[in-house]
Formats: structure tokens, sequence, C-alpha cells
């Protein structure tokens, strides 16, 4: 292996009913060492199935997972080495105790002995995740979004090269996430820890992924950093996964005066430009979203979505035209 990859799997297959309908298959990843990498896809595509191999909490039923050069987990002498210096936090929480403080919560599993190295190791974790000030409330005290905070901050006590996130964030309201986001970054650039991260949300996968890994029906479909994979998703189902924009038929586009051989024609939200010259399009739904307003507009029967960003600008029932910057075609025999 690699001295950049830290985890890797090949050709790795497991399914739960004999057949290809489940879990996944024929899976061979590259993990970079120090990065994010993002596993994507619909729900059921098989991204805890992979994390859980990963992870050697499954056996795959083909190929093998190896940390470095090490098997995470073999048929002959099961869990290796290699999975004690990985971590995984799930969305439900973890062994936690809610009627022990935070502290003792985090400090549980240190071995026993030097005393002031346990403090040491407890204090720099809570640090990480900003919760030292809450050190001394018992965890039934503190909301999901906090509890998952001393969740990462245990897993992090005993210094793993490596942390699995199964939707960490799912419990976490959106003001905090941001902030929680920004900080297991952090630990990524300070403690060189590796993050293989499961996730639905667009945004946080954007913002936090140095690559992504995009599973299909249990296939790996398409892989590569985020920006390349929003910017030119080869495939219909990576574009509807990562944006939000308008999936339209080829007859449906040449209302919006694109002609399409391939037969599938998206639209991101960004890429319409919106005025009041020509003015065809008429604004059937104004969404706020904060600074940003999202129009739903509509022309002959086809509707776009599109983003504004003068907001009040365009009232519902008002008449707009508009200009598309960019789109993307596929062919039609996707879904
Ligand atoms: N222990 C299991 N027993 C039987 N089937 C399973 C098991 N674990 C997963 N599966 C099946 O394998 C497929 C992939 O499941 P998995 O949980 O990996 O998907 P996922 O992408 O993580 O889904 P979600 O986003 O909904 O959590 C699904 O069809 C699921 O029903």
């Amino acid at each position: 292996m690699k001295d950049d990859l830290i985890l890797e799997t090949i050709n790795v297959t497991k399914n739960f009913f004999g057949d290809k309908s489940s879990g996944v298959n024929n899976i061979t990843i590259f993990i970079p060492r120090g990065k994010v990498t993002a596993i994507v896809g619909e729900s059921g595509s098989g991204k805890t199935t992979l994390l859980n191999l990963l992870f050697g909490q499954l056996q795959p039923d083909h190929g093998e997972v190896f940390f470095k050069e090490e098997q995470v987990l073999s048929r002959e002498n099961g869990l290796q080495h290699a999975h004690k210096v990985m971590r995984m936090v799930t969305q439900n929480g973890s062994d936690m105790d809610h009627n022990l403080t935070v502290w003792d919560n985090i400090a549980v599993g240190l071995p026993e002995g030097d005393q002031s190295l346990a403090i040491q190791m407890v204090t720099e974790a809570l640090n990480m995740l900003s919760i030292y000030q809450l050190k001394d409330l018992p965890l039934a005290k503190l909301s999901g979004g906090e509890r998952q905070r001393v969740t990462i901050a245990k897993a992090l006590i005993s210094r793993p090269e490596v942390l699995l996130l199964d939707e960490p964030f799912n419990q976490v309201d959106a003001s905090y996430r941001e902030a929680l986001q920004h900080d297991i970054r952090q630990i990524v650039r300070e403690w060189g820890v590796t993050i293989v991260l499961v996730s639905h949300d667009p945004a946080e996968i954007l913002s936090m992924a140095d690559e992504l890994i995009v599973l299909k029906e249990g296939e790996i479909v398409e892989n590569g950093p985020p920006d390349m994979l929003y910017h030119s998703p080869q495939l219909l189902y990576t574009s509807q996964i990562l944006a939000s924009g308008s999936k339209l038929t080829s007859e449906q586009a040449k209302v919006c005066g694109i002609k399409s051989r391939r037969g599938v024609v998206v639209i991101y939200a960004e890429h319409v430009k919106v005025s009041r010259f020509g003015s065809k399009w008429t604004v059937k739904q104004v969404l706020f979203k904060g600074f940003f307003e999202e129009l739903i507009i509509e022309r002959d029967g086809v509707t776009l979505r599109v983003l504004n960003y003068n907001r009040g600008k365009y009232p519902k029932g008002s008449k707009i035209s508009i200009k598309i910057e960019k789109y993307f075609e596929f062919g039609k025999w996707e879904n």
C-alpha cells in the first residue's frame, strides 16, 4: 500500500440475503491518510455496510480490508491490531452513561496508572471539541449536539488514527452543526486523524470532504474530489445527490431553449440567472432561505428551481425571464 493511503478494500462483497440485492458488491477503495473521505449515496445504497466492513465489524463474503498492510478482520484470527487504532461514532451515540458527568464518561476507558497523563488527555479532547466548560455536567443535561461532541471526544481520547463517522450530525441542529464540522476539520489538521464519513447532507459533504465515494445499489459509481463531482458529474445520480437542481426531459428542456440529444437535462438552481426582461416565466413559489430565496418558476408546464439573492424582488405571481448559464446532459436510461 502506498504511504499516503491508510485503508484499502480489495474487491469486497458483503451480501445479506445470498444475492447482490443487499449490502455491497465488489468494492475496491483507497482511503487517503489524514483526509476526510465521505461515502455518499441514497438510502440503502450500502454506506453503513461499507463503514462496518472498514471497521472490521462485518466479515466480507469475498475480498479483503486492509489497514496499512494489515488485514483488519481475518477469517482465521478475527480482529487484528489494526482495528484498535480505529474508532466508530454512530448517530445513536454509544455506550455512554447519562448519569455520569461528561468528564467521567470520557475518562472511563482510560488505562489505570498515570493520573496526570489521563487528566491531560481528557482535557485535550474536551478542548478540541470545545466542551471543556461542560465537563462537570451529567450527560442527561446536555443537548443532542453537545452529547454528540462528547461521543466524538471519547472516540478521540485513545488518539485513533482513523475515525469512522456514521451520520454524525443527524442529532445536531443547524447552527451547531457548522461549528462541529469546523472542529472536526481542525482535528484532521492538527492531529492528522483520517476521517471516513457517511452522510446524507450535500452541504455537509461538500464542505467537509476531501474525497467522495458515491455508492448506488451497493456499488461504487463515481469517486473523486467534491468540487470535481459537483461541477462535472458523470451521472445523473451524482448530480441529484450533491446539488439542488431541476431534472428535465429533452422536450421540457426545449422550453428553456436547450436542445438535448441525450434525453435528460439537469439545471442547478445557481446556474439560472433571473431578470424582468422578456418575462415569460411565472414565479409560482418563493422559498425563504435566509440571505437568499429559492424561486419555483413555471412556463408551459415546465418547472425550474432558481436561486435569487435580490430578496423580495420577484414575489409570487410575478413575471420574469431567465438565462441558463450551464446545464448537464445525461442518458435517458439513467434514473
Ligand atoms: N444486518 C443486515 N441484515 C440484512 N440486511 C441488511 C443488513 N444491513 C444492511 N442490510 C441491507 O443492505 C442494504 C444496504 O444497507 P446500508 O444500511 O448499508 O445502507 P445505507 O446506504 O447506509 O442506508 P441508510 O442511508 O438508509 O442508512 C439495504 O438493502 C439493507 O436493507
